[in-house]
């Protein structure tokens, strides 16, 4: 029998040309939310140069900008780690430099890379996705009794949730944070859920902190900076596994668009580290030529994004990266793990991108607790129209 999932990724060949996904949808409205701050805004908000016209004035553009498919690069991890081949004298300092390039390039360009040997086991990331292909398709019912508890205290609703009807975005997730804070609900069934994710967290954390590293030399800033910024270990990530279930042709989203995966959307965090099984569905929009590109899974990759959080520290200097999941023919399961900051921490343009560069602060500055409790309205109460979801342009100066 013919599989599916090839049939799929058949279909899901580069995207240069203009497709009909790259017409207006429901979840582009959303992103680009910072129209009511005029064109300009906009465009630089959303780093959506080609397509702003199409999403704003409705103008569609007869022939694709001509010039190189944009991609996705891949950067090895491999001199950064110890003990590898590459881990001392002048070949690896060679490559390391390589690599940092490659991500700074990234940063500025989709806010998009891949990371291989990163250090993250590959028979623990294929765990959890089979761990998550058992919880998902269980009943509903059980599902819920993995629900967040009302009144915990956690920064988030951590726990299995599926998103409200209302929605366009088809998926359900179960959302967890650090162990050290008592909040995760896992559930009792599969029984190795907790063990397995426990040992996933420490290696996720540790490749973030690494590309962390690496960033804030990308930033001139020092090595560990980023991870010192927030101080407080035990809220330093967040872990959403998400399940998306098959989107059956004309199935209409809530408030009268399409279904889809996940809206086109940026991350409120720092960097995002995603892992999936085999199911294509990520794109990202490129930042130049406002085309949506594939990030196809890659097994044993991770890819990271970055998110609002890295985009107001550069004052606009890197991209918190525009993507979304489109529907698939076939059920995709993935895993993301959000590096992020404590509420407390105060997130402003830091000076080495302003007074230093000669630049305006693009931002005024929030403590990151506050946008936070946004981003989760804008998820537990969607305002009836989704331009009024409160995104980082609420910050924009
Ligand atoms: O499922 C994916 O590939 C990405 C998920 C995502 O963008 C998110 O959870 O914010
Ligand atoms: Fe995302």
């Amino acid at each position: 029998m013919e599989d599916p999932r090839r049939k799929e990724e058949e279909k899901e060949k580069p995207l240069q040309h203009a497709t009909p996904r790259h017409g207006r949808q429901k979840g582009d409205a959303f992103l680009v939310r910072s129209l009511r701050f005029g064109r300009e805004d906009c465009r630089e908000a959303a780093r959506v140069p080609a397509v702003w016209p199409k999403l704003c004035f409705g103008v569609i553009m007869a022939s694709p900008p001509s010039r190189p498919a944009p991609t996705v690069p891949t950067v090895d991890l491999s001199p950064f780690l110890a003990g590898t081949a590459a881990g001392g004298g002048g070949a690896a300092e060679a490559a390391r430099d390589a690599a940092t390039r490659a991500i700074a390039a990234a940063l500025q360009t989709t806010g998009f890379f891949r990371v291989v040997n990163h250090g993250v086991p590959a028979e623990l990331m294929d765990r959890a996705v089979e761990l998550s292909r058992d919880f998902f398709r269980r009943p509903y019912e059980e599902k819920l009794r993995s629900g967040p508890v009302e009144g915990s205290g956690a920064p988030v609703p951590v726990g299995y949730a599926r998103q409200p009807e209302s929605l366009p975005d088809k998926n359900e997730y179960l959302m967890l944070c650090p162990p050290e804070t008592g909040f995760n609900i896992y559930p009792a069934d599969p029984p190795q859920f907790r063990e397995v994710l426990e040992k996933l967290y420490k290696e996720l954390a540790k490749l973030a902190s690494l590309v962390e590293d690496i960033v804030s030399g990308c930033m001139g800033l020092p090595p560990n900076f980023l991870r010192d910024y927030n101080g407080n270990r035990i809220s330093d990530y967040l872990v959403a596994m998400r399940y998306f279930p098959v989107i059956k042709a004309g199935s209409g989203g809530g408030g009268g668009g399409e279904d889809t995966g996940l809206r086109a959307h940026m991350d409120g965090n720092v960097l995002t580290f995603v892992f999936q099984d085999d199911v294509a569905g990520l794109e990202v929009l490129d930042g130049d030529g406002g085309e949506w590109i594939q990030v196809s899974p890659e097994k044993g990759t991770i890819v990271v994004n970055v998110g609002d959080i890295l985009q107001v520290m550069s004052n606009n200097r890197y991209k918190s990266a525009l993507h979304r999941v489109v529907p698939r023919p076939v059920d995709r399961h993935s895993y993301a793990f959000f590096r992020t900051f404590d509420g407390g921490s105060w997130v402003e343009p830091l000076p080495q991108f302003t007074a230093a560069a000669g630049e305006k602060p693009q931002y005024k500055g929030f403590f990151y607790g506050e946008y936070l409790q946004h981003r989760m309205r804008n998820k537990t109460h969607p305002p009836a129209r989704p331009e009024d979801e409160i995104d980082i342009s609420h910050y924009a100066i």
